[in-house]
């Protein structure tokens, strides 16, 4: 059975509908962010700050190339994976993608409500934040629009639910 990807910024819901949709199916979860924490046994944030961003980028890309199209996975994919490398192309040859366009000033509104602190890019005490999210936001959606179903924000999680079997 197809893989299905879900791809977008930090905080659109990839976790949260990604669990509801592998459940709905009896598809597998997995979170490519939690595969790279297990396999380096160190954060993100440690990641980012002792090995650097680039490092990050290339256990990103390896970890996607396990993937095998007709593994039966939901994947939530790091918000960053799409844009790198040329991840996007794979993705798109080994599953159904499905980019969560939730606007920004929501994005927002979710990161300051659950602050997380192994978000290197995201700090909640950044008061420029909502600009950065806006600028990544503009330059990561090229590559976003790339997936093969664009869910705008306001769609709600059952509607998804209720569609999924379509996308396949
Ligand atoms: N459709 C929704 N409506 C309202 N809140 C939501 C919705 N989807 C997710 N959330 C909330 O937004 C927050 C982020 O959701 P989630 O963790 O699923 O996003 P994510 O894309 O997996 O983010 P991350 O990049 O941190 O892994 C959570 O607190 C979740 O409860
Ligand atoms: O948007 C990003 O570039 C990131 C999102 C997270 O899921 C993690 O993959 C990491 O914090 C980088
Ligand atoms: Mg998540």
């Amino acid at each position: 059975m197809k893989n299905i990807y879900l791809i977008g910024m930090p905080s659109s819901g990839k976790s949260t509908l990604g669990k509801r949709i592998a459940d709905t199916l009896h598809y597998r979860f997995v979170d490519t962010d939690r595969i790279i924490v297990r396999e380096e046994g160190r954060s993100i944030a440690e990641i980012f700050a002792k090995s650097g961003e680039d490092y990050f980028r290339e256990a990103e890309r390896r970890v996607l190339r396990t993937i095998r199209p007709g593994n039966s996975l939901v994947i939530s994919t790091g918000g960053g994976m799409p844009c790198f490398h040329d991840n996007m192309t794979y993705i798109n040859a080994t599953g159904v993608s499905i980019f969560l366009d939730v606007p920004v000033d929501v994005l927002y509104s979710r990161m300051l409500a659950h602050a997380q602190h192994d978000r290197p890019l995201y700090s909640h005490k950044d008061p420029e934040l909502l600009r950065s999210l806006q600028q990544r936001y503009e330059i990561r959606f090229p590559f976003y629009s790339q997936a093969n179903v664009i869910v705008p924000g306001e769609t709600s999680e059952d509607e998804i639910l209720r569609r999924v079997g379509e996308w396949l």
